[in-house]
């Protein structure tokens, strides 16, 4: 039987969804798109509104919300799923602020509300943490999960592009975020995360809480640091539960060769799920740009028409969903121009080094300061490997210096 779907959204991501959907059987076209800018050149073979109610005046069975911005998608998913309409969402800052109320809402009016493209766009992994995890305790979840950040460092590693050329060419390919400052300073991979801590852990963290670094403050003596050493930056997220509760984190992290982090290039994002029966699986796919994200809306879409839900599995809805992280401190190599900067958050001291005015520390820092040393701009730290010894950073650093490449 024909379904009605009401796209509201025309850009990276919906056009992905049309290019596949074009391809299938003619139902799943959408019968409305509401878009926002009247100035802009569009195909002329396609209709499209600039009115959001044309939408639900069509009395669609699904609506797919693949806006960028977060308060009007938050407008339109709301109120399709106050009609019992089934979404789709690509957007994970919307979720990620929202998840406990569209829980509420799905619960009270029927619709669905399917968002596997929200996090890491192409890797199925909510749908995998609500079906092949439901009776298994997840242990650990680790990952990369923003195609832009992955997409920059490979080409600063891989190709020695400078920081805003990669940047730049992570926008023109349609990675990035309207503003990409939400890409490179890890929000859009704390959204990512606190979604995926819901269906992993049955508990609602909230992004503001999950201690976060970008790469945005990384310098060429981190950079070279890592090249000496063999070893590469990726921007990892990782939740982790014991009997003490949760600690989530999002940090830049020197990588070895062993790690299956270190193969994930370009836009491509992984995940690692470690679980009680499972035990480990590694999963990598494309994180971002247009098919892959438009392929996982589609997919979405099917899994609805075939009666899928989230059943959010691991939540006690008796119980209050919200949870307060733990504070446990993790090995970081710190630089900064401050010494007394570095003393005030760095415990279990290994190494305090000074190359050109800069002094470079390596001990455990509590994710409780990640966000104060975010938001300071001439400070970075990067997470360790256990087995990456102080004296070997040492000389690493001498090593890049006398190469050069330290200036
Ligand atoms: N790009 C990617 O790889 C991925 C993106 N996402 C998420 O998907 C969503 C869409 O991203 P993307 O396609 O890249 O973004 P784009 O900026 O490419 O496109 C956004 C689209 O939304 C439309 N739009 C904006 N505001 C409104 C509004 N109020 N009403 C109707 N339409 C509106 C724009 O209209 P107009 O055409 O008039 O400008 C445009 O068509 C975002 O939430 C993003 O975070 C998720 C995974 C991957
Ligand atoms: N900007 C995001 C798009 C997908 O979520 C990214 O780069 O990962």
């Amino acid at each position: 039987m024909t379904k009605r779907i009401g796209l509201f959204g025309f850009g990276v991501v919906g056009q992905g969804y049309y290019q596949i959907a074009k391809k299938q059987k003619e139902q799943w076209i959408p019968d409305a798109i509401v878009v926002k800018n009247k100035f802009k050149r569009r195909p002329s073979d396609i209709k499209f509104s600039y009115n959001p109610q044309e939408v639900f005046d069509k009395n669609p069975d699904y609506v797919l919300e693949l806006i960028s911005n977060t308060e009007e998608a938050y407008q339109y998913v709301t109120e399709a799923l106050k009609r019992g309409i089934t979404v789709i969402s690509a957007n994970k800052k919307l979720l990620s602020a929202h998840l406990p109320e569209l829980i509420q809402l799905q619960r009270v009016f029927g619709g669905k509300l399917l968002y596997e493209a929200a996090a890491a766009a192409g890797i199925p992994v909510i749908t995998n943490l609500e079906t092949h995890f439901e009776e298994d305790d997840i242990i650990a979840l680790e990952g990369v999960l923003n195609g832009s950040s992955n997409y920059i460092l490979s080409r600063i590693f891989n190709n020695g592009l400078s920081f805003t050329e990669a940047l730049r060419l992570a926008q023109q390919k349609g990675f990035a975020e309207d503003d990409p400052k939400f890409d490179i300073n890890g929000s859009d991979v704390a959204s990512k995360l606190n979604i995926l801590c819901l269906h992993a852990f049955g508990k609602f963290i909230g992004e503001s809480q999950i201690p976060t670094f970008g790469i945005q403050h990384l310098g060429e003596e981190e950079i070279a640091l890592a090249k000496s050493l063999g070893l590469k930056i990726k921007l990892i997220a990782k939740a982790e539960k014991d009997y003490r509760g949760i600690s989530a984190f999002i940090i830049p992290t020197l990588v070895a060769e062993y790690n299956p982090f270190h193969g994930v290039e370009n836009e491509y994002n992984a995940v690692k799920i470690t679980s009680e029966h499972l035990q480990e699986q590694f999963y990598q796919g494309k994180g971002a740009g247009s098919l892959p994200t438009g392929a996982a809306v589609y997919g979405d879409l099917i899994k609805a028409k075939n009666g899928f839900g989230y059943n959010y599995s691991k939540v006690n809805f008796d119980k209050p969903l919200d949870e307060k992280l733990l504070n446990l401190g993790v090995r970081v190599l710190i630089k900064s121009k401050s010494e007394s900067l570095i003393e005030s958050v760095l415990f279990s001291p290994e190494l305090n080094q000074q190359i050109d005015g800069y002094h470079f520390a390596v001990g455990k820092v509590k994710p409780k300061n990640f966000n104060r040393l975010n938001e300071n701009g001439e400070v970075s730290i990067i997470a360790l490997p256990d087995d990456l010894r102080a004296e070997q950073i040492s000389e690493g650093l001498n090593c890049a210096q006398d190469a050069g490449e330290v200036v």
